[in-house]
C-alpha cells in the first residue's frame, strides 16, 4: 500500500511541519524528522501538566515492550525520553500493525511549549534509533516492503501546507526532471554533498557536505559561504543577542543555491527572509554551521523542492524542483 499524509507549517513562519499519525486509536500531529530515527509521542506517562494543550497517547501496559527505553537528544539541545510499545501506526493509509513506539516520560521545555507538536517521527537510518537493549525500526523501514517503491517523497512547501508521500512518486507535484545523486547514508542521515553554491547570479566552487534534515528549520552552511551571502544584504549583520545573521525586514535577499549532482538547487532570496525577530529586524533561513561539523539543509533548503528518498540497494537522493 501506498499513501500520502499532509505537512502543515505549525506556525506563520514554516518553525516546523505536523503530519496527522494514527498511533494505537488517537490521532496525534507528528513532526516528520528526516534527521533522526525516533518515533516518539507524548503520552499519559507523563506529568498532566506536561500534557496541556497536547493530543497524547494513552498506554496500554499489555502492549508494552518490557524493559526497553529510549532517550534522544537533536542538534538543537531538545530532548526527550520514556518507554516502548508495540501499537498500530497509520500514515496516509499505509499501517505498521507492530510498530515500536516510544512513549515519552519525560520531554526538554521546547517540546512543552509547542503544544501544536505531539512527538516525532523519525525517516533517518534505522541506525540512529536510541531504544535499548534492541534498537528499533524507524516507520518508514517498517513499511518498506508494503511499498510499490523502497522510496518516500519530501513536499514542504512555503507557507503553505505539503506532503509526505510514501511508496510513489506524484508527478503533479513537481516541474522538470529529477535529478539524481547517490546518499551518503554511513552516518545514519540521508547524505549528500555540492560542489558549488551561487549566491545571485555568481558561483564559487566549494565542497558543501551536508545531511538532508527536515527537522531543523533553517540552512546551515560554512561560515565563509554565510559571510559572503549576507555581504550582499544591505543593512545585514551578525547579532549574538539573536544568535545568527539579521537584516533589515525591507531587504532584498539574493538567491542561493547549492550545485548537487551537476544541477544547481535553488532556494530562493524571499525563502530566506525566516521571521522578524523581536528587535525590529529579520532572521536570516540561512545561518553558520560552527559546533556541528557539516551542513544541515533543512526547510529552509527543502521547501522549494520535492525531494526523494529512495532506499534501493544503494540509497539515491532525487531533487525536483516544486
Ligand atoms: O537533530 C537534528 C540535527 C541532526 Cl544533525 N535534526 N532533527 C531535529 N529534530 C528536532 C530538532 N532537530
Amino acid at each position: 500500500t501506498n499513501g500520502s499524509a499532509p505537512a502543515v507549517p505549525s506556525d506563520q513562519y514554516d518553525s516546523l511541519y505536523l503530519s496527522p499519525v494514527t498511533v494505537g486509536s488517537s490521532t496525534l500531529h507528528l513532526d516528520f524528522d528526516t534527521g533522526s530515527s525516533d518515533l516518539w509521542v507524548f503520552s499519559s506517562l507523563q506529568a498532566q501538566s506536561s500534557l496541556v494543550g497536547h493530543d497524547y497517547y494513552m498506554v496500554d501496559p499489555a502492549k508494552e515492550k518490557q524493559g526497553y527505553t529510549w532517550k534522544i537528544s537533536y542538534g538543537d539541545g531538545s530532548g526527550a525520553s520514556g518507554k516502548v510499545y508495540a501499537d498500530k501506526v497509520v500514515v496516509g493509509g499505509v499501517t505498521a500493525t507492530a510498530q515500536a513506539v516510544e512513549a515519552a516520560t519525560a520531554v526538554s521545555a521546547q517540546f512543552t511549549q509547542d503544544v501544536d507538536t505531539d512527538g516525532l517521527l523519525g525517516l533517518a537510518m534505522s541506525t540512529l534509533n536510541t531504544v535499548k537493549p534492541q534498537q528499533q525500526k524507524t516507520f518508514f523501514d517498517t513499511v518498506l516492503k508494503q511499498l510499490a517503491q523502497p522510496l518516500f517523497a519530501v513536499d514542504l512547501k512555503y507557507h503553505a501546507a505539503g506532503s509526505y508521500d510514501f511508496g510513489f512518486i506524484d508527478k503533479s507535484k513537481y516541474t522538470g526532471a529529477i535529478n539524481y545523486v547517490n546518499a551518503d547514508t554511513s552516518k545514519g542521515w540521508w547524505g549528500v554533498s555540492a560542489t558549488a553554491y551561487s549566491i545571485g547570479n555568481a558561483s564559487t566552487s566549494a565542497t558543501v557536505s551536508g545531511i538532508l534534515d527536515t527537522g531543523t528549520t533553517l540552512l546551515y552552511v560554512d561560515t565563509p559561504i554565510v559571510k559572503a551571502y549576507y555581504a550582499k544584504v544591505k543593512g545585514s549583520k551578525m547579532d549574538n543577542t539573536q544568535g545568527g545573521y539579521v537584516f533589515p525586514c525591507s531587504a532584498t535577499l539574493p538567491d542561493f543555491s547549492l550545485t548537487i549532482g551537476g544541477v544547481k538547487q535553488i532556494v530562493p532570496g524571499k525563502h530566506i527572509n525566516y521571521s522578524p525577530t523581536s528587535a525590529g529586524n529579520c532572521f536570516g533561513g540561512i545561518q553558520t554551521n560552527d559546533g556541528i561539523g557539516f551542513s544541515i539543509l533543512g526547510d529552509i533548503f527543502l521547501k522549494s523542492k520535492y525531494v526523494i528518498h529512495e532506499m534501493g540497494s544503494t540509497p539515491r537522493i532525487g531533487f525536483a524542483q516544486q
